[in-house]
């Protein structure tokens, strides 16, 4: 049989509610032994061992936990030992764990985060399935070289992808651009295409030894009668770099752009992506990226695209690498 390591995080799906009917729970309650015990049949799927490398909201996550992760998630695969590495986690940062995981990680070996909408506690809860299925994808030769996958709700997500749209539904994640990596039935899962982005052992990004922070990007929300003091203020506060959380295909108001393009000329990387959830934004539709020095983000939403700023900072790359960057991961 594989074998299979789980690295606990925390999240719902180790949530915990004072009653069943409670709407209320606290995230991270319960102990990677106690989600394993609740699925008994995983002991037919694969040999597992379980380890906690965090237990909090996935709201909480950090640098310093994501470091920790991916150096935890880099030594375990390199063990000959192991075939498959599942991560349970929170589903509100899912997408970027797996994400800032996809482009660090330097492994084939299948890496699958999963999550839930519903606490371990509640009736009808998400979790056992969601981990039981993570469990058979990283036991399959199928999963091996994808990058890292994600599985919840019967669907198999590109890290790359998945995005989280629906503050409750379990079938909250969504793969809006590029679609889905595979569907699972029960214990029967099929796997689509390959991805055509770059990710683990293709990446050019690495942790090195000694780096215990991650430059400061920050997220910027763009809305009728956008000002430029909160592009101003971010800069202020030490931001390396911006990312607009754009309307439209990535659009801002002309004070906004006034502002996002000053600092673009004083060296901060200023990259537009969009808020409405899917799409593409490309280069000089209606903002001339190449005059103002700005980035675009094709498909990458902030939280995603922020993350990609984050690493291309820390090899000093400046604005034309970073545009390259978008169009490959
Ligand atoms: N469904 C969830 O997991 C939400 C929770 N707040 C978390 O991200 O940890």
């Amino acid at each position: 049989k594989e074998h299979v390591v789980i690295l606990a995080t925390g999240g719902t799906i180790a949530g915990k509610q004072a009653s069943k009917n409670d709407p209320g729970y606290k995230a991270g309650s319960f102990k990677v032994q106690d989600l394993v015990d609740a699925v008994p049949e995983l002991k037919e799927v694969a040999e597992l061992s379980g380890q906690q490398v965090a237990n909090i909201g996935s709201q909480d996550m950090n640098n310093e936990v994501w470091l920790k992760l991916a150096r935890r998630v880099n030594e375990v695969a390199s063990q000959p030992d192991v075939d498959g590495i599942v991560i349970t986690h929170g589903t509100d940062t899912l997408e970027e764990t797996a994400y800032f995981l996809n482009l660090v990680v330097d492994t084939k070996k299948p890496v699958v985060l999963t999550a839930s909408m519903r606490p371990a506690t509640s009736i009808s809860a998400d979790g056992p399935m969601n981990l039981y299925q993570s469990v058979v994808v990283a036991t399959r030769p199928e999963a091996v070289g994808r990058g890292v996958l994600c599985v919840l709700n019967d669907e198999i997500h590109y890290a790359a992808e998945i995005t989280k749209t629906h503050t409750v539904n379990p079938g909250t994640m969504q793969s809006p651009n590029r679609g889905l990596a595979g569907k699972c039935d029960a214990e029967v899962c099929t796997f689509f295409s390959p991805t055509i982005r770059r990710h683990t052992t293709d990446s050019e990004f690495k942790i090195p030894a000694d780096l215990d922070d991650l430059p400061a990007v920050e997220i910027v929300y763009a809305h009728v009668d956008m000002k430029r003091n909160m592009i101003d203020a971010a800069v202020k506060s030490g931001a390396k770099g911006i990312v607009i959380a754009g309307v439209g295909d990535g659009n801002m108001s002309q004070e906004a752009l006034e502002a996002a393009a000053e600092h673009a000329k004083n060296g901060v990387i200023i990259v537009r992506s969009s808020h409405v959830g899917a799409g593409i934004v490309k280069r000089n539709v209606e903002v001339n990226d190449d005059e103002n020095g700005f980035v675009a983000s094709r498909e990458l939403n902030p939280q995603k695209a922020r993350i990609l700023v984050q690493l291309a900072l820390l090899q000093d790359a400046d604005v034309d690498d970073i545009q390259e960057m978008f169009l490959k991961y």
